[in-house]
């Protein structure tokens, strides 16, 4: 990838250096589109602000603050302003608690009163108690307040609060749950730690703003109101991609700010480009116009299908790639990974099919038929919590070549309760060597699978000491354990079981979609990517909790009354949501473009899309193309 910073300036870059250097600085909103350069307008932003006030910086120990959504994209923008010491990018969680870490005595005080609530959501729960209330719910409400009662007073003797997994408060751990809700109020009742912000970092960007908590926003803006002018605080993003449902989406402007624009696109090809405004028109309406330059500028490819929702869809979407092999200008669109940049990267929402055709189907169930609307939420956007100690420990041990490679010792040293980063070499070797013995029975139980082949590998894993699981998990699995007085829904303990049960095989499939390794790729984590083809498959999932509909979208299908009854109320709605996942999908693309529509009618689907001007005037091809394959 060309650097970022090398990228020419466009009249935003001009203006944002403007702001920057001010004898008053002044804070601001960039809203722009897909693929106009946010990210790289932020890296040359904060590049300036490093070079041009890194003396001042330097001689006041100040930091540059840029906030993102992932370590990785953290990462990638440090990397891109040559990792000066001088900019610290961070996610917001780690940001945050950086913030926070050293008033200990406020952090008491807020776990006190949370603990507190909870006990008092509970009595007014029993408070409303009739003779139809369950034996059982009595019970567990009964046993929870009694636990949440040890808590609090447990919390008395907590020295030292320190940033875990996942909360036990009776052990002086806070979980990134915790994080988001609590540093907020905090900044919002402290003048003193707003002021510190403020004096320690006297710019702070936040990249995909759209994406970060209401109450990040508020307290950023708290901090930026009463320094008065002495910090910049800049919000990039683009209230249309707004994909997870707790992001703020609009950035509203205060008195002073000024708003930034980018209207031009620099990704993609004319005709996707044509597509990405017309999905954007019926929502915001800002209409990007190309930035690629006449030589750069390609016509590009948009194809349209709506296929039958039937059992046959993956052989469907074969059919597809084999006839756009045939038809499309942009040679093979094989099933291959598009990371080389030959095949073409398939956006599907998490969703029973992609489930049952990547070897998932029984952990989608798992989370989607029992767990709580959050756990599925996190589920389909590849962060759900009982999912960590796969992702980060379990899965690279059992990936690694040999029980000794370098790989197993990083996981362990990196996640694990084995040992810490901070362990001397010579306990390391001592300790590893007592944990030789699980992490090589690990990786037997892993390699043989089977039925609770999930538990198996957990319990071993947690047991030996090997992952420092959620608190949560860690009271699944060991109800007696250390983290006996955690309190778990009863949603969550049925979502725990059904995981538990799960061959593991299944988790690894589920992480190799999750992780783009497939040439699938969720809708939700392909934000910010762009790939040369891309298909966009729209496949409305059964059920009830329906936070997406495209049928909808199209007019394909009814709304519902409570949809009615959002939208009346100017409250979000399906609607809403699926757009900007729509528009974010198809944004992804740099040259060619296909969408795909699994309708139950498909008749009455091509009129309608026909009807909704997405086409962009092209011919909707249906299974009788494909036919003459
Ligand atoms: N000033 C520029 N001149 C030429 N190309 C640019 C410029 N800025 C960005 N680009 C190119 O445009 C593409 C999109 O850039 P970038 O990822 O920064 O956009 P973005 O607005 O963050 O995208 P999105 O919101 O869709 O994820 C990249 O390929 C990048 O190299």
């Amino acid at each position: 990838m060309r650097s970022r910073i090398s990228a020419p300036d466009t009249p935003a870059d001009i203006t944002l250096r403007r702001l920057l250097d001010g004898d008053q600085l002044q804070s601001f909103v960039v809203v722009a589109g897909a693929g106009s350069g946010k990210t790289t307008s932020l890296v040359k932003a904060l590049d300036h602000a490093a070079t041009r006030h890194g003396p001042r910086l330097r001689a006041r120990t100040q930091q540059v603050a840029c906030i993102t959504y992932t370590e990785v994209a953290a990462k990638e923008i440090h990397a891109d302003v040559g990792n000066s010491p001088l900019v610290s990018v961070s996610t917001i969680h780690s940001y945050l608690w950086t913030l926070v870490r050293p008033f200990q005595k406020d952090i008491g005080l807020w776990v006190g009163r949370h603990i507190e609530d909870a006990m008092g959501e509970i009595k007014e729960k029993q408070q409303k108690y009739t003779s139809r209330t369950r034996p059982t719910t009595i019970a567990k409400d009964s046993s929870d307040l009694n636990k949440l009662g040890i808590q609090l007073q447990m919390t008395q003797e907590v020295a030292r609060y320190s940033y875990g997994i996942g909360s036990d408060y009776a052990k002086g751990i806070l979980g990134h749950e915790d994080i988001v809700t609590m540093v907020p109020d905090l900044i919002l009742d402290n003048a003193l730690l707003r002021r510190i912000i403020a004096s320690k970092y006297p710019f702070i960007f936040v990249d995909e703003s759209q994406d970060t908590f209401h109450k990040v926003v508020e307290a950023l803006k708290a901090v930026d109101a009463q320094a008065q002018g002495a910090i910049c605080l800049g919000f990039f993003g683009d209230p249309m991609q707004n994909i997870f449902q707790r992001g703020v989406g609009v950035i509203s402007q205060e008195a002073g700010w000024e708003r930034v624009e980018k209207p031009e696109n620099f990704r993609s090809s004319k005709k996707v480009l044509s597509v990405i405004n017309q999905v954007r028109s019926e929502a915001d309406g800002i209409v990007q116009v190309t930035g690629r330059s006449p030589e750069d500028g390609k016509n590009g490819e948009f194809f349209f299908f709506v296929l039958p929702a039937d059992d046959r869809r993956s052989e469907q979407l074969d059919d597809v790639r084999t006839w756009l092999g045939q038809h499309s200008d942009a040679g093979s669109w094989a099933a291959n990974s598009a990371e080389d940049g030959s095949g073409a990267k398939i956006l599907m929402i998490v969703h029973r099919m992609v489930a049952n055709r990547m070897g998932f189907a029984h952990l989608y169930a798992a989370f989607h038929d029992s767990g709580s609307s959050s756990l599925k939420q996190t589920f389909d956007e590849g962060s759900a919590w009982p999912l960590r100690p796969f992702e980060e420990v379990i899965l690279p041990i059992c990936e690694a070549g040999s029980v000794d490679s370098p790989a197993v010792i990083a996981a362990l040293r990196k996640h694990g309760g084995v040992f810490n980063a901070d362990t001397p070499e010579q306990d390391v070797k001592k300790k590893l060597a007592l944990a030789r013995d699980a992490v090589s029975d690990l990786r037997k139980v892993v390699s043989e699978g089977g039925s609770s082949s999930t538990g198996k590998a957990l319990t071993l894993a947690v047991t030996a000491g090997l992952v420092a699981p959620d608190p949560r998990l860690s009271f699944y699995l060991e109800p007696e354990g250390p983290h006996r007085d955690i309190v778990l829904t009863s949603e969550t303990r049925e979502a725990l079981g059904a995981f538990t049960r799960c061959d593991v095989d299944e988790i690894a499939a589920y992480f190799k979609y999750i992780r783009q390794e497939s040439p699938y790729s969720t809708q939700h984590g392909t934000k910010g990517a762009e790939f040369s083809k891309v298909i966009v498959v729209l496949d409305d999932e059964e059920g009830k909790y329906q936070l997406y509909s495209y049928e909808k979208l199209f007019g394909i299908k009814e709304l519902s009354e409570t949809d009615k009854r959002n939208i009346a109320a100017g409250k979000e709605s399906v609607l809403e949501r699926t757009r900007r996942l729509l528009y974010v999908c198809v944004s992804r693309a740099i040259d060619s473009l296909a969408v795909v529509v699994f309708a139950k009618n498909t008749t009455e689907a091509k009129l309608a899309i026909e009807k909704s001007n997405i086409t962009a005037g092209g011919r909707v091809l249906t299974e009788a193309d494909l036919a003459h394959l």
